[in-house]
């Protein structure tokens, strides 16, 4: 039977953070300086605490609020112990450590942390990251030798064991560490059975570890079924309730509108500089998605959009480039599946099934919400508001990532009024001037924003359906071709991230003038107000170079430029590669 121990917070903040550094962890030198490379230099909380126990092997459910750098907090004790087991672990059949989380961008994410970190240690460590979708035999190749560590789903955990590349037996005598990571959200994307069918094979000695961001009924089910220990410690977060998810560095803001408003009051947000740059907006649906990117392009803010029905390559390099900050703005489609949200894309992918466009079938396995680091967000605004409580504190944790500050405004409709008044309950009423609270945004005036409206209501009235629906057929067609291109190209240039500009415009017509400069006589006091400190605090922040993309187009050599090859409406290749490309959406919905 397994105990648990639940360690007080007054232990954790009874060290005194500045004394703490990786050093006085226990940490391998190696790892340090791999660290400070990356200009870490000091351990988070969850770190200062995780770190030391996993190193004595002791099982750790680690709960930790979005951003407090849990990845880390495994990654680093679970390298140390195989830098020390790397002699015995060649003579073994199956990978000495697996990493499951639930999505594959999340397992390519935790794939490239572990890549560099060994790669920066200079340790003959082998990691592999596998998906579903590979055929058998390149599963068999890669798990091939094998590996030290495997990262992946526990879907393709699965695949391997029914497939007979990956043997019980051999799980048995070679696997020491098994981490599931955003554990609370394995149950929920239907890994259920994938687990199930790999918990019989986990040995006893195996050391178990359970990240995640907010508790729930599924990590007890999976404490349950994975970790076999006595000692299970749980390692709550300083300070109270709402602390433990959302991180005190994150302002948190409301707007009401009505529904039909939401996008002047966007476009308010945006064209008057009254949040402050990356922002990274949500919405519950796709066509949503690309109805504020065409609006917004009309006034001339540029911006790209991620979504569960491009292909995966696109989706990766859309999150490379946004987080090397080649664009500000970064529209995603949230991946809460509720019945309303599936009908309705339903709906529109039998509308535009048709032979002329491409069947787009949204990736059961997307994640863009839970556990991405996306680099640098600032704001998170939520068009729509999320339809959960663990959604709302999920989006949120996008900003105010380790030890930077962030922002987040909410626009909330009378009929999300009901999910609103739950997460505010959520986050407590109380007065505390540090706690967590959701508060009106007052830098935005009703006089600004009623003197955007006839020129924003003239605008959204051109945004039709119809053009919605051309432009997503439209931005699919154009990923799925180049998602071939930019995988072949990638494979020869690793390094080369910045090549497609994915906040292309999609409108013909440029923007007018009178949209995409606002007079100065519409601005009130306070907003102009509110709009220069934003304005000061992105200088401050080094944040103000308008010139990056130049900078960057300069560096940009033709020669090396695969748009000069990429055409994503060549006319010649556009058939073979459509039909690619439909391929690679046939595959869709299969687990990775
Ligand atoms: N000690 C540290 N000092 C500074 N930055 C850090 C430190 N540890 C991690 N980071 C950075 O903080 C960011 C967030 O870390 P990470 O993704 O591990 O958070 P997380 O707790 O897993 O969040 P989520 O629950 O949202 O997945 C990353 O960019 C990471 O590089």
């Amino acid at each position: 039977m397994a105990e648990t121990m639940e360690m007080p917070p007054k232990e954790i903040e009874s060290e005194d953070e500045d004394d703490q550094t990786f050093e006085n962890l226990g940490l391998d030198g190696r790892l340090i300086r791999a660290l400070n490379k990356k200009k870490i230099l000091k351990p988070t909380p969850i770190q200062r605490v995780a770190i030391p126990l996993i190193l004595e092997g002791k099982d750790v459910v680690a709960r930790a609020k979005t951003g407090s750098g849990k990845t880390f907090a495994y990654l680093l004790p679970l390298l140390q112990k195989l830098f020390s087991a790397s002699e015995e672990s060649k003579k073994k059949l199956a990978p000495s450590a697996i990493v499951l989380v639930p999505t594959r961008e999340l397992s390519q994410q935790v794939y490239k942390e572990v890549r560099s970190l060994i790669e920066l240690c200079r340790v003959p460590l082998k990691v592999v990251q596998l998906t579903s979708k590979m055929p058998t035999s390149d599963l068999r190749t890669a798990l091939a030798g094998p590996p030290e560590i495997l990262v992946s789903t526990p879907a393709c955990v699965k695949k391997c064991l029914s497939d007979g590349v990956l043997q019980p037996t051999s799980i048995d005598n070679s696997l020491e560490m098994l981490v599931l990571d955003e554990a609370d959200l394995l149950l929920s994307y239907g890994y259920e059975e994938d687990i199930k069918a790999l918990t019989p094979h986990i040995p006893k000695r195996c050391q178990s570890l359970l990240m995640s961001a907010t508790s729930s009924d599924d990590v007890e089910k999976l404490k349950k079924l994975i970790l076999h220990n006595s000692y299970i410690l749980t390692l709550p977060e300083v300070g109270d309730i709402t602390d433990e998810v959302i991180p005190k560095n994150v302002e948190q803001s409301w707007i009401s509108c009505t529904a039909r408003d939401k996008l002047l009051y966007i476009l308010a947000l945006l064209k008057l500089e009254l949040v402050q740059k990356k922002v990274l907006i949500f919405t519950n649906t796709i066509d949503t998605s690309f109805r504020i990117k065409l609006y917004l392009e009309k006034f001339g803010i540029r911006s790209a959009v991620l979504n569960s029905e491009l292909p995966q390559n696109s989706r990766i390099h859309i999150l490379e480039e946004f987080n090397a900050g080649l664009f500000d703005y970064l529209i995603a489609t949230d991946d809460s599946k509720t019945k309303e949200n599936e009908d309705n894309e339903k709906k529109n992918i039998e509308s535009r099934n048709s032979k002329k466009h491409p069947k787009p079938e949204a990736d059961s396995e997307f994640g863009v919400v839970r556990g991405i680091d996306f680099k640098n967000v600032h704001t998170v605004l939520n068009f729509d508001m999320p339809q959960s409580v663990e959604g709302y504190v999920h989006r949120i944790g996008r900003t105010g990532r380790a030890y930077s500050t962030g922002a987040s405004v909410s626009l909330v409709s009378p009929d999300e009024m009901r999910v609103f008044e739950e997460i505010k309950s959520f986050l407590g009423d109380d007065e505390k001037s540090d706690s967590n609270k959701l508060v009106p945004f007052t830098s935005l005036t009703k006089n600004a924003v009623e003197s955007l409206r006839y020129r924003a209501e003239d605008v959204a009235k051109s945004v039709t359906k119809i053009a919605v629906r051309e432009s997503r057929a439209q931005d699919l067609r154009n990923e799925i071709l180049n998602s071939e291109k930019l995988k072949a190209h990638f494979e020869a240039n690793q390094k080369d991230l910045d090549l497609l500009k994915h906040d292309k415009v999609l409108s013909k017509k440029p923007p007018a003038p009178h949209l995409r400069d606002v007079p100065d006589y519409l601005l009130d006091a306070t907003t102009k107000e509110a709009s220069k400190r934003v304005k000061l605090a992105r200088a401050a922040m080094g944040n103000s170079n308008p010139g990056r993309r130049h900078g960057f187009k300069k560096k940009f050599k033709k020669d090396k430029d695969p748009l000069k090859s990429l055409s994503a409406q060549g006319p010649k290749k556009g058939k073979r590669d459509r039909k690619d490309g439909n391929d690679n959406h046939k595959q869709k919905r299969q687990k990775t």
